[in-house]
């Protein structure tokens, strides 16, 4: 079972810490700069260019593809299923034009040129709003297009939109809203070994938001601490040998933490911990 990487850009080092944080760690080997080992025999990692993973994963040189929705949206790959929004690399696609532009809507660029380094989706969004213009596909510095005369407006990612302000260019529309995803082919999506993949990076993605804790408490305060812990499931009580104190042991969401520590000393918990948590399968 092969999974497919970007081999660099900036979603190469957050997919790799992902897979590294689901316990899918990687082996050093001799050309790590193409495919990787994993401590699972059955799971190798296969690096591409984030543009090509949809493909690699259509064809079938890869089970599953880690890359942009953007990039899966771009590629003609079909039969691709979504697995998993990995939650990382947050962008936004969209229709720019220059600041000092008459350009408002969409409808503006009628009979005009656009420049983009997703022709493919730019194509698909000016069919379905029924604007007719010329797209060309640039492979780079898309924002400077508008300013030497080569297009209109621009398709293009932006998210804290420091590019598209250096450039003195305005957002017209949103065209698409992209993150990286977990991705497979649909004939492969069911497979035992693609679900344990996904299982564990959502386990990751699980456990990021949340915290676990735990505690002393009287016996007497149980009742308190268990109103107090919005857990899942319930907290766990365990006895301490030689004390009439109980070790309390809870999940609870990392928003919820400092209100809940502040309520469990009020029933008289005591002896708090708060810990990460690595991974939770739920
Ligand atoms: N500014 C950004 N903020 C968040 N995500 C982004 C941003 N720019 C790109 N991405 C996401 O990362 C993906 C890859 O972009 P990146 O810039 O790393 O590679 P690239 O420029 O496509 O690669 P190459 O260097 O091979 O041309 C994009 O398709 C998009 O999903
Ligand atoms: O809204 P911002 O935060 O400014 O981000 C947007 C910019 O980020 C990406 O470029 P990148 O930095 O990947 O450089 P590249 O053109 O070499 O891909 C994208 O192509 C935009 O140019
Ligand atoms: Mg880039």
């Amino acid at each position: 079972m092969r999974i497919a990487v970007p081999n660099k850009g900036r979603l190469h080092e957050p997919s790799e810490e992902l897979l590294e944080r689901a316990g899918l760690h990687l082996v050093d080997g001799a050309d790590r700069q193409l495919h990787a080992d994993t401590v699972d025999p059955d799971v190798t990692v296969l690096y591409a260019r984030a543009a090509d993973i949809p493909e690699y994963v259509a064809d079938g040189a890869a089970d599953v593809g880690i890359t942009g929705l953007d990039q899966v949206r771009e590629s003609d790959a079909d039969d691709l299923v979504e697995l998993r929004d990995l939650d990382f690399g947050r962008c936004r696609l969209v229709l720019a034009a220059p600041e000092d532009s008459h350009v408002e809507t969409v409808y503006d660029f009628e009979g005009g040129r656009i420049a983009t380094e997703f022709p493919t989706i730019t194509r698909r969004y000016f069919d379905r709003v029924d604007v007719d213009v010329d797209v060309t596909e640039v492979s780079g510095a898309t924002e400077l297009t508008p300013h030497v005369d080569i297009a209109d407006g621009i398709v293009d990612i932006t998210s804290t939109g420091t590019t598209l302000r250096m450039n003195r260019l305005a957002v017209v529309d949103e065209v698409l809203e992209s993150s990286v995803r977990l991705f497979a082919r649909e004939d492969t999506a069911d497979d035992e070994k693609v679900k344990q993949v996904d299982t564990a990076l959502g386990s990751v993605l699980a456990a990021e938001d949340k915290r676990y804790l735990m505690m002393n408490a009287p016996e007497d305060a149980l009742d308190d601490v268990k109103d107090v812990l919005p857990g899942m499931g319930g907290p766990t009580v365990m006895d301490i040998a030689g004390s009439d104190q109980l070790a309390v042991h809870a999940v609870v969401e990392e928003h919820a933490v400092f209100e809940t520590i502040s309520s469990l000393k009020d029933v008289g918990a005591s002896d708090i911990l708060v810990t990460e948590i690595e991974r939770l399968v739920e």
